[in-house]
């Protein structure tokens, strides 16, 4: 057993779904700090670490359960970026304060490390949905001023300080993001799914009656059909979807909307690639300078007219 699912057992009975590593429900008080407690002798003997030191490793998981904690809502934020229009998303755990950024765009990283602060919060992961082409990633300046890490999917191709791969969950506090893999925009795009809260993220792959362009990175329109029906359209109908972008000032959809009202992904696969192949949009104007600064996404020189501007 290792430290890190020690850690994911702790988070699943206690915070999130109360389901142990057997898939078993736990929801009594007693029972659940049992199945922790079982977790926590169980890594020690097969580690041969100290128990001091392994109790030292996990004190942070712990704190928030020892207290009877009321429900506890989680903390929500749409932010927006007028020039790109992107959506950023900021969720945090009003318990312990861990908190992430999904999409957070460098001319923006003051505006949203100030919110970060002003709530009393503490930035744990600056996330990527996907390499983005047309405005830079703000995580590497938010690394740098926070000390949060970046993350992104491995499939990518970008730098980032955790790569993730379909099925890795993104824990902050009492949450779980769950993480599926929904190329055709780009290969490497990915959607966060918070499962209890019935939300997800679905970067650009779908988009509010719309859904990410397929014609220039790895783009694939029967890659992408596949991605939004067979992973994001098996979501419950009444899971509330947050894209990356939206250009007619609209915030949220659903599952449901989607698959009833997508004007290209109610059509047939054949249909949708003829409709994706004849959308003749301009290239983003920013593609020339956010894809090799994207590229590097977690650790790239922050360009020096942004530090001047902050
Ligand atoms: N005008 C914008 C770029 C608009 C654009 O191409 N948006 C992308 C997502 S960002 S790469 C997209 O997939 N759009 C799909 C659509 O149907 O609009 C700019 O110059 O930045």
């Amino acid at each position: 057993m290792k430290l890190k699912l020690v850690k994911e057992i702790i988070h699943s009975v206690c915070y999130s779904n109360s389901i142990d590593s057997n898939k078993k429900q736990v929801t009594n008080q007693n029972e659940k700090e049992v199945v922790v407690l079982a977790s926590i002798i169980e890594y020690t003997k097969a580690s041969g670490d100290r128990l001091e030191s392994v109790m030292s490793s996990i004190h942070g998981f712990l704190v928030p359960t020892a207290t009877n904690q009321p429900e506890q809502k989680m903390i929500f934020r749409q932010l927006f970026d007028e020039k790109s229009c992107t959506y950023t998303y900021l969720l945090g755990c009003e318990v312990t304060k861990e908190c992430v950024l999904i999409d957070p765009v460098l001319e923006q990283v003051q505006r949203d490390f100030e919110l970060v602060n002003d709530l009393g919060l503490t930035l744990k992961y600056a996330v990527n949905t996907h390499m983005h082409a047309d405005h830079i990633t703000g995580s590497g300046y938010l690394r740098a001023l926070s000390g949060c890490k970046t993350i992104i999917s491995e499939s990518s191709g970008a730098d980032a300080d955790i790569h993730i791969n379909e099925g890795d969950t993104i824990l902050f506090g009492a949450y779980t993001l769950d993480t599926f893999s929904t190329p055709g925009h780009t290969n490497g795009c990915f959607t966060y799914y918070l499962k209890n809260q019935g939300l997800a993220f679905t970067g650009d792959a779908l988009l509010i009656r719309g859904c990410g362009r397929t014609d220039f990175q790895e783009g694939d329109s029967r890659t992408l059909y596949h991605s939004v029906h067979e992973k994001i359209f098996t979501l419950p109908d009444s899971t509330l979807l947050y894209p990356a972008h939206d250009y007619k000032g609209r915030t949220c959809t659903s599952v449901e909307e989607e698959k009833r009202l997508n004007p290209r992904l109610t059509k047939t696969e054949d249909e949708f690639v003829d409709i994706m192949n004849n959308l003749n949009l301009a290239y983003p104007k920013q593609i020339d300078v956010a894809l090799p600064a994207n590229k590097v996404c977690g650790v790239y020189d922050i360009p020096k007219e942004i530090l001047e501007q902050n």
